[in-house]
């Protein structure tokens, strides 16, 4: 690090606006949402001051005091007061603030200068402050702090001037430290009360219109009608918006397909073209469309604010399952990726409650699942309409959804009765102000998930379907037999092994063979279906499996999926998180018995129905 960098950490209460100020400084792509605990690790960036000077600036989970108690948390004090592994303390830090909430930050921006360290103060979110019409006397809470004070705006593009202008100066001289006791702490809020009476002007403590929206929000009956509304509308969209367009891409690669195959000689080539890449990728790759259209309802409801309130709507119900109001956020993540949801627990405090969390968070359907039930449900559940206006296929979708959920309710509560501590936390949980999601936000979010699943695409699936592709196709049929090539091949044989462990829950050789690279990711199962059919000879996909699957094992591999034991990538992530390889037993066998028990009651019940 050159002698002229300085190093400067954002911190602040959660929510503030630490992450879109690390944004607007760095041109970053952080994460930024309308709730507590979004950043959970400690990022870093490089910023050019207009000095020609070069800052670090670092990200930080926001912290709502030093007595730290999650682990998001410890991080941020760990890297300020200096001990974090192989890390200096800042040699600046800029302490974040929401203007519109400065009875709760203040508190926050008081313990902070305690440690004695240079501080700058920066009173973010000072638009949606003027619309409330509060009013702050900068110079005067700056003279009273003993600190520098600026105001920003880290959504809008200019709206950090002045914290540049005050960075790339000279380095404030650091206040006295100040010891961390008792006494001292209950005196903070004497000396927040005389800060705000003395340069704040706050018309009314909350704003209007969250008002209004809270009380049909938190309506303990609306409320949850509203919830239920959205959440449904979501899988209805997800249908009759992606699904056109999947089709479409289907289609492309199938002309794309039959196109190439009449170009390449016929051999082994032409099959891995044809067969493996678009035949198998094609029909993986489909999906992003659909994926795109989840992601943008996630992320407006990220941005808007409303997820707490969702988390505080749904608190008695999840504490009588065994979880806390604290685990709907992580948990709603998992619907992208259980990984950024076991991640995202961080900001739980109590241990029980966020291995509980942990746990249950692989059955909330993620989107690597998205494109196998998309494509059973295309191949075997008529587009019905149902009472006129909805969708079957998106009933069926909204079904599996909920089938996860349900299954943690009932893991969390089998939890529950088989712990000791029965005790139960109250929430707390900041309220954040509702906010009209900026398109460009979403946009970036949107295009951080197309990548993820381009590079996943392209990565660990292509990997996958390639040896899927060399397993169905070698070794070639000894001369002179009868029957299809495949069933001489490697594939062949190992599906037909693995085969008798799933005859009971209606599993074919194929459908069983599919579940191996699925534990690698799971959208690989769609692209070996594809690739196996697709070597056996099948012409396009859907019916395909609609002549060689019976009803009954196609739900019951819904079923299956919607349960089964997760990718060999969130079991590590338990590991990481847990730092317990029981818990990493535990998860895999428990989610083995749970889709093996609800598979083979779907395949009985269909099968004895059909
Ligand atoms: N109106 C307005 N909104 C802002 C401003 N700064 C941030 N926001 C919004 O405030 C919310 C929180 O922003 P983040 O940057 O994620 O907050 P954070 O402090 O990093 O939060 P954690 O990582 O959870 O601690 C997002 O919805 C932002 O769009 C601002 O100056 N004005
Ligand atoms: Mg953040």
């Amino acid at each position: 690090m050159s002698a002229d960098s300085l190093r400067i950490a954002l911190v602040g209460n959660p929510n503030c606006g630490k992450t879109a100020l690390f944004n607007l400084l760095t041109g970053g792509r952080q994460k930024v949402a309308n709730y507590a605990g979004v950043t959970i690790e400690r990022k870093e960036g490089r910023f050019v001051a207009p000095s020609g000077r070069v800052l670090q600036i670092l990200d930080l989970p926001g912290a709502y005091s030093f007595d730290a108690v999650s682990p998001d948390e410890r991080i941020t004090r760990d890297v300020l007061e200096g001990n974090y592994p192989g890390e200096a303390p800042p040699d600046l830090i800029v302490c974040v603030a929401d203007a519109t909430n400065l009875r709760l930050h203040l508190r926050f921006v008081l313990e902070v200068k305690r440690l004695g360290r240079p501080v700058v103060l920066a009173l973010n979110m000072m638009d949606a402050a003027r619309r409330r019409g509060i009013t702050v006397d900068v110079p005067e809470l700056s003279r009273r702090l003993g600190l520098p004070v600026v105001e920003t705006i880290a959504v809008r593009r200019g709206g950090a001037q002045a914290l540049i202008g005050q960075v790339d100066g000279d380095v404030p001289p650091a206040a006295a430290a100040q010891p961390d006791d008792p006494a001292s702490r209950a005196d903070l809020h004497a000396q927040v009360r005389a800060l705000l009476a003395a340069t704040v002007v706050m018309p009314r403590a909350t704003d209007r219109l969250d008002d209004a929206l809270d009380r049909w929000t938190l309506h303990p009956v609306f409320g949850l009608a509203i919830l239920a509304v959205v959440m449904f509308l979501v899988f209805q969209a997800v249908y009759s918006i992606g699904k056109p367009m999947t089709d479409a891409i289907g289609d492309g690669f199938g002309w794309l397909g039959s196109h190439l195959a009449a170009w390449l000689p016929a051999g082994p080539l032409q099959g891995l073209v044809t067969d493996g890449l678009c035949g198998g990728l094609g029909t993986v790759l489909g999906f992003l469309p659909e994926i795109l259209v989840l992601f943008l309802f996630i992320l407006t409801l990220e941005e808007s604010g409303y997820l707490p309130r969702a988390a505080f709507l749904l608190d008695r119900l999840m504490v009588s399952v065994g979880l806390t109001g604290r685990s709907f956020i992580p948990l709603l993540s998992s619907f992208a990726c259980a990984i950024p949801g076991i991640m995202g627990t961080r900001s739980i405090t109590d241990p029980r409650d966020r291995l509980a969390t942990i746990l249950v968070a692989p059955l909330m359907t993620c989107s690597a699942r998205l494109p196998v039930y998309a494509l059973l449900i295309g191949a075997f559940i008529p587009a019905h309409r149902v009472a006129g206006v909805f969708n079957l296929q998106g009933l069926v979708l909204f079904a599996l959804y909920a089938a996860g959920i349900a299954g943690a309710m009932l893991v969390g509560w089998v939890m529950k009765r088989l712990r000791r501590d029965q005790g139960e936390h109250a929430l707390l949980m900041e309220l954040p102000s509702y906010r009209l999601p900026k398109a460009r936000d979403v946009a970036i979010g949107l295009y951080e998930r197309g990548m993820i699943f381009l590079k996943r695409l392209t990565g660990v699936i292509l990997a996958l379907t390639v040896l899927m592709w060399a397993l169905s196709s070698f070794p070639a049929p000894p001369a002179g037999a009868s029957g299809p090539a495949i069933n001489y091949s490697i594939a062949g044989y190992l599906g037909h092994g693995f085969a008798h462990l799933f005859k009971p829950i209606g599993f074919n050789w194929q459908m069983s063979l599919a579940l191996i690279p699925a534990f690698a990711a799971r959208e690989t199962a769609v692209a070996a279906l594809a690739t196996v059919y697709a070597v056996g000879g099948e012409g396009a996909l859907g019916p395909a499996l609609s002549s060689h699957i019976p009803l009954a094992s196609a739900l019951s591999l819904l079923v299956w999926f919607a349960y089964a034991p997760q990718c060999m990538s969130t079991l590590a992530v338990i590991k990481r998180e847990t730092d317990s390889w029981r818990n990493v037993a535990i998860s895999f066998s428990y989610m083995f018995v749970l889709a093996y028990a609800a598979s083979f009651l779907t395949y009985q019940i269909a099968s004895a129905l059909a």
